[in-house]
């Protein structure tokens, strides 16, 4: 068998979410910043000339046709007619469904490498239009920039923001996504900013209150966090992270966590560690 080509698939934060409006289908008009981290899980690529798509290392949880990288590998066969095929291997670290986008981050990470070993050289902005299809958050992990996003969460502006450090904390309990965006008490009418007007004391995340009304556990990890440094959850939950100046003490407040909850310490990134790999690959050779 040819060589397993491993790649990074970062996580992502949302240093604010403000929910603005929704549209006739139901998805809501958002604005958000994606900032990119520089911990993830890896996953590895044995192309082929079979149209064969395997996933080698299943997933707990997820049926191997619901999962996302599956689909995406599948999405760019379709969009492409391309009769190449792989077998795909994965290490998970990052924590399911915890609003670090994990499973979108996943599918990025195969769209943008199979479109190289693949050789189908499609531009970013299509491989964005293909990630769209696949989740709302999978286009700003091909874009690869920390920036600010509007309309679901594809039109994304790059941000530079100073870099800082990240605790992620995990409640331990699980969120659903469609659940808290279908949920009556959802505020969805705050006003429009623009992305220079973004502070992270002037915003807030819009879906926090509500999660932590229907899991008290977030709450109980915010009330924790926030004694140490300013707080927040991220995207629907249940992960919060909280914002330091340097890593020693992010590590510091980490070894404190209390025991049911688990977290990491993750540096802000400008530019995805998948794009700074996958240009180092290409560049080899
Ligand atoms: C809101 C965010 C912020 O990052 O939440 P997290 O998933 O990270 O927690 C994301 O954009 C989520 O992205 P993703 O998880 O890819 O969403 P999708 O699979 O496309 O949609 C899941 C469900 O969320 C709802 N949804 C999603 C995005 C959006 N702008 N409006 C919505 O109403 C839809 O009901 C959809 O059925
Ligand atoms: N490769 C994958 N990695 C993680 N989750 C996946 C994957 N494929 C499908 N899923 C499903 O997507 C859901 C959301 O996953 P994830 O992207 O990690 O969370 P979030 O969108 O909250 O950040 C999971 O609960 C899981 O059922």
């Amino acid at each position: 068998m040819t060589d397993v080509i491993w790649l990074p698939s970062p996580a992502k934060i949302n240093l604010f979410l403000h929910i603005c409006g929704q549209y006739p289908n139901g998805y809501h008009n958002l604005q958000t910043l994606f900032q990119l981290l520089d911990v993830g899980d890896e996953i590895g690529f044995a192309v082929h000339d079979r149209a064969t798509i395997e996933l080698k290392t299943p997933m707990a949880g997820v049926a191997e046709q619901d999962n996302l990288i599956i689909k995406a590998a599948k999405a760019l066969q379709i969009h492409t007619g391309s009769n190449c095929g792989a077998a795909i291997f994965v290490k998970k670290h990052l924590p399911m469904g915890g609003g670090i986008g994990g499973g979108s981050s996943n599918a990025a990470t195969v769209l943008l490498a199979l479109n190289a070993f693949w050789k189908l050289n499609l531009p970013l902005t299509e491989l964005m239009d293909i990630a769209t299809t696949i989740g709302a958050d999978v286009p700003v992990f091909i874009r690869g920039k920390t920036g600010f996003a509007e309309g679901i969460g594809e039109i994304i502006t790059p941000m530079d923001i100073p870099e800082q450090w990240y605790l992620v904390a995990n409640p331990g309990v699980h969120v659903s996504t469609p659940d808290i965006f279908q949920h009556p008490d959802l505020p969805r009418n705050t006003q429009m900013i623009k992305a220079h007007e973004y502070s992270f004391e002037s915003t807030r995340n819009d879906c926090q209150n509500l999660v932590c009304n229907l899991q008290g556990k977030v709450a109980k990890l915010l009330q924790w966090l926030v004694h140490y440094a300013p707080s927040r959850m991220t995207g629907t939950g249940a992960s919060v992270f909280a914002v330091f100046n340097n890593k020693h003490e992010a590590q510091n407040v980490l070894r404190q966590l209390p025991n049911e909850f688990k977290g990491f310490v993750a540096k802000g990134t400008q530019t995805s560690v998948l794009h700074t790999k996958l240009e180092d690959i290409l560049r080899a050779s």
